[in-house]
């Protein structure tokens, strides 16, 4: 026994206005459809429910545009002339699937939160139908002739949404008993004698039904978008030998030093390992694999050049660099009084604010390459934010 779920969407949308069903329009680039049916799927994954049948409802003349968008993922079943004839040939086609409990979804509500199905489906457990729907807030009028003639209280007073839910047979049974129209599932089952639990809806869960609509839920779909910030972390890792010579250079800055770093470039340790973190949090490999060491016209280049390729990469790819953080490890030389010039350095080639860049030392008490003072380590993590 399992759950299966109903997407009616065989409806004209003649209230939305258009060139074609509000279900088949366009929001934020894709058809209303695609939204919905991508929200159920995400829906039913958070709630963990095994859904065995996924069936979408749609008019005689969109099957082959239904095919085409859902590539065969999802049933395909002809709606009839009312929402309730639509759901009834659902019903029907999964009478023999032995399937338990049913959820029904209007096509035209794209952006169902996950939280809504969830909610239906627990009360499901205890109850034979479930529903989620917001209490009235507004006080409620009635008019004529635009002016205000009454007042109603509001108290028990709902605003429907889908997913209604059911256990399949009493549903099954009810739509097969019913005759006339109905406001929704919830009515017919009502007709037939059911008690149905109310569950929290959401005021994301609106259905296009107005050409206003299509607006409402693109602002909802921007605002889902900026509220999931993409968010890239890389880290870096180097290391250079000590050679004889009489300056390093790390982070862009020349210090004068008993020896020199070894390196097919400068070896300037710090960049390159922040560097590596930029390309890192890219997912973009490494510098060697942009700047080949085999390749002899970078022998002693300047790292700032390894740095601002790195930087441009972020930039072209959509993001920009939110923070560096660059530790070098090593005994000597001192790192701490030319730190503010290496930040300001690295800021200067990432083209950020210097306040967003940090580089700090530490030494390996003496232990290990870095202790014996055979080379200087360095590692570096960055963050990448989405523009
Ligand atoms: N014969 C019908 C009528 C409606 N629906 C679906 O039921 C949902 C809710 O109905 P509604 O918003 O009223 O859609 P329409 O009937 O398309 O709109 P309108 O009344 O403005 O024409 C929609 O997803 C719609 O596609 C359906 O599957 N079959
Ligand atoms: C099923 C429904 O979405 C519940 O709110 C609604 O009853 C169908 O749409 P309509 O706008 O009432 O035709």
């Amino acid at each position: 026994m399992s759950i299966a779920m109903i997407i009616v969407a065989a409806g004209r949308g003649t209230r939305a206005g258009g060139e074609e069903p509000k279900q088949w329009q366009m929001l934020a680039g894709q058809p209303v459809l695609r939204h919905t049916i991508a929200s159920c799927y995400k829906a039913l994954a958070s709630a963990n429910a095994e859904c065995a049948r996924v069936v979408v409802v749609l008019h005689p003349d969109d099957m082959a545009r239904g095919l085409a968008l859902t590539g065969g993922a999802v049933t395909l079943v002809a709606g009839g002339n009312t929402r309730d004839a639509s759901v009834r040939n659902a019903l029907e086609a999964l009478a023999d699937q032995n399937i338990s409990k049913v959820l029904i979804h209007d096509g035209a509500r794209p952006l169902l939160p996950a939280e809504v199905l969830t909610g239906v489906l627990h009360a499901l457990d205890g109850h034979p139908a479930a529903a989620p729907a917001l209490p009235v807030t507004d006080a409620l009028w009635t008019g004529a002739e635009d002016l205000v003639s009454g007042t109603r209280d509001r108290t028990g007073l709902y605003r429907a949404q889908t997913p209604q839910g059911f256990r399949f047979d009493a549903i099954l049974a009810a739509h097969r008993a019913h005759e006339g129209p109905a406001a929704d599932d919830v009515e017919i089952v009502r007709m037939a004698g059911m008690d149905v639990a109310i569950t929290l809806g959401h005021e994301d869960n609106l259905k296009i039904t107005y050409p206003a609509d299509f607006a409402r839920a693109e602002a909802i779909l921007r605002a889902r978008k900026d509220a999931a910030m993409d968010v890239r972390l890389g880290n870096g890792y180097d290391v250079h030998a000590f050679t004889e010579g009489d300056h390093v250079v790390l982070c862009g800055v020349k210090i004068p030093h008993s020896k020199a770093l070894l390196g097919h470039s400068d070896a300037d340790v710090g960049m390159h390992a922040l560097t590596d973190a930029i390309y890192g949090a890219l997912a973009q490999g490494d510098i060697g694999r942009h700047f080949p060491p085999s390749d002899p016209q970078w022998k002693g280049a300047a790292s700032w050049i390894f740095l601002d390729h790195a930087a441009k990469l972020a930039r072209k790819m959509g993001y920009r660099i939110s923070n560096a953080d660059v530790t070098l490890i090593c005994e000597r030389p001192k790192v701490g009084p030319h730190a503010p010039e290496m930040m300001a350095e690295l800021a200067r080639i990432m083209e950020i604010e210097p306040d967003r860049v940090s580089v700090k030392a530490t030494t390996s008490e003496r232990l290990g390459f870095t202790g014996r003072e055979e080379g200087i380590a360095s590692i570096a993590t960055v963050t990448l934010i989405a523009e």
